[in-house]
């Protein structure tokens, strides 16, 4: 039974409306964590932080006013928007989330709420507004990552304790809706806000006021997608209220980890936004341990794609803007891969066929066509798929640069091998594309 909530979900169920079905099949997207941090990138006075790069700020080695300052070093003389723009077509990103203000306070854009902006660094010209036109150009939505949590704000508290933190935090409220509000206005083509640093008791107790909130950005650009992470109901749930019900318009619970079997997405669209090292979001110049591999990260996307969610991947330019080389590495490989095999990613969401050890299948929203791609190649060379009763094989290409045919043994009624062209390179993932019809129409055609 469910209990009535002023500040709960506001929808049972996905959003069928056309910008959803768009965010629903962009398959990848391109985070980017670029600000002050990127400047020191996990290093103070000849010392190694070993820390996410983006909250050096916290570590004890950085003095905080030291940190503070690092705005009136802001020059990113290498920064082109346009380049970066044109290597995310390339690596075949959909959208793209930017981060407009980080847990640090300083903001890409010339907030008339507060000093603490590029306007007052040497850079002195805005971040967001460039990025935003030349993604646009490039055909890639854009998004926006907001930190609610503001180190920088004096008002800002991570909890309340005293009538002067409550007066003191509804400035800061005040602010929080005041910088929301100016980057829609500034920045109207953005399809929705990435929200982050809303895990504070503080926050939490603002169910009321982040509900009216979320209303007056969703009536400022209808359709704006504004995920699980924005705000709490009164009882203090987030992402899924009391009643267990998802917040927003997806869930946004899954950084740096993914679910395994589509029981773990609860029917929710969902995004899974991950790093190419095992924890570095911020520009970090010394990556330490596991540094992911462009097979691994594709591997990602597709299990995503299989499970109805997006896969999201992060680059961290430096501090003088560039883009450094693993991540250019990575976008060429992926983009590669994504050149002949993306029909298998776009537009593609869960098949309720039986996963098999092979890979994932993926089924084209707009084709009807299942795909099936292969990462742990079989040592038979033959991919066993089961076809559940009803649906017939209509024929399979081997597409991307392998080329060949399948040879398609029944095993027995509805089970088959499928065989692979012997000196098929499974040094990458392989795709199949499958027809199929369904019902107990009589299969005219190849099979
Ligand atoms: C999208 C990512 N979310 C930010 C983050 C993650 N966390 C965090 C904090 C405590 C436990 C686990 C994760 N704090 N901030 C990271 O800094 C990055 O922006």
């Amino acid at each position: 039974s469910s209990v009535t909530l002023e500040h709960g979900s506001k929808r049972l169920g996905k959003r069928t409306d056309p910008m959803m079905g768009v965010w629903r099949n962009y398959g990848l997207g391109q985070f980017i964590h670029w600000g002050l941090y990127a400047i020191p990138g996990g290093h103070w006075d000849g010392k190694y932080y070993s820390g996410a790069a983006e909250w050096i700020r916290s570590w004890n080695e950085m003095p905080k006013n030291a940190y503070d300052e690092l705005y009136k070093v802001f020059d990113p003389k290498a920064y082109d928007p346009k380049a970066w723009a044109k290597q995310a077509k390339d690596m075949g990103a959909k959208y793209m989330i930017i981060t407009t203000k980080h847990h640090d306070g300083f903001c890409l854009w010339p907030s008339q709420y507060t000093d603490y902006s590029v306007a007052k660094s040497p850079y002195n010209k805005d971040i967001i507004g460039p990025m935003v036109e030349a993604y646009d150009a490039e055909g890639i939505d854009v998004y926006l990552y907001f930190s609610v949590m503001d180190w920088n704000h004096p008002g800002y508290r991570s909890k309340l304790e005293t009538k002067e933190d409550e007066e003191a935090y509804e400035g800061f409220k005040e602010f929080t809706r005041n910088q929301l509000l100016e980057l829609l206005a500034f920045y109207p083509s953005t399809k929705g806000l990435w929200f982050d640093g809303t895990w504070d008791q503080a926050w939490i107790q603002q169910a009321a006021f982040a509900d009216e909130l979320e209303e007056e950005m969703r009536s400022v650009i209808p359709g704006l997608i504004i995920g699980s992470r924005f705000r709490a109901d009164e009882n203090g749930k987030r992402h899924f209220d009391t009643n267990g019900d998802l917040m927003g318009d997806y869930e946004q619970g899954w950084e740096r980890k993914m679910p395994n079997r589509i029981e773990d997405v609860n029917g929710n669209d969902w995004d899974c936004v991950m790093t190419v090292p095992e924890n570095q979001w911020g520009y970090h110049s010394d990556w330490k341990g596991h540094v992911k591999s462009s097979v691994e990260l594709i591997e990602m996307m597709v299990k995503a794609a299989s499970l109805d969610g997006n896969f999201v991947i992060n680059f961290g330019p430096d501090g003088q803007g560039n883009i450094r080389p693993e991540e250019s590495l990575i976008a060429k490989e992926v983009g590669e891969w994504m050149e002949s095999n993306a029909e298998a990613v776009y537009d593609c969401g869960y098949l309720d066929w039986e996963k098999q050890d092979w890979g994932y299948y993926t089924r084209n929203r707009k084709t009807g066509n299942v795909n099936l791609v292969v990462f742990n190649y079989p040592a038979s060379g033959k991919l066993r798929v089961k076809v559940p009763k009803g649906i017939k094989i209509q024929g399979i290409d081997l597409i991307g640069t392998n080329g060949g045919t399948i040879d398609l043994e029944e095993i027995h009624r509805d089970e088959y091998f499928l065989g692979l062209p012997k000196g098929t390179d499974h040094t990458k993932p392989v795709v199949l594309v499958m027809k199929i019809v369904e019902g107990d129409a009589e299969v005219q055609g190849v099979y």
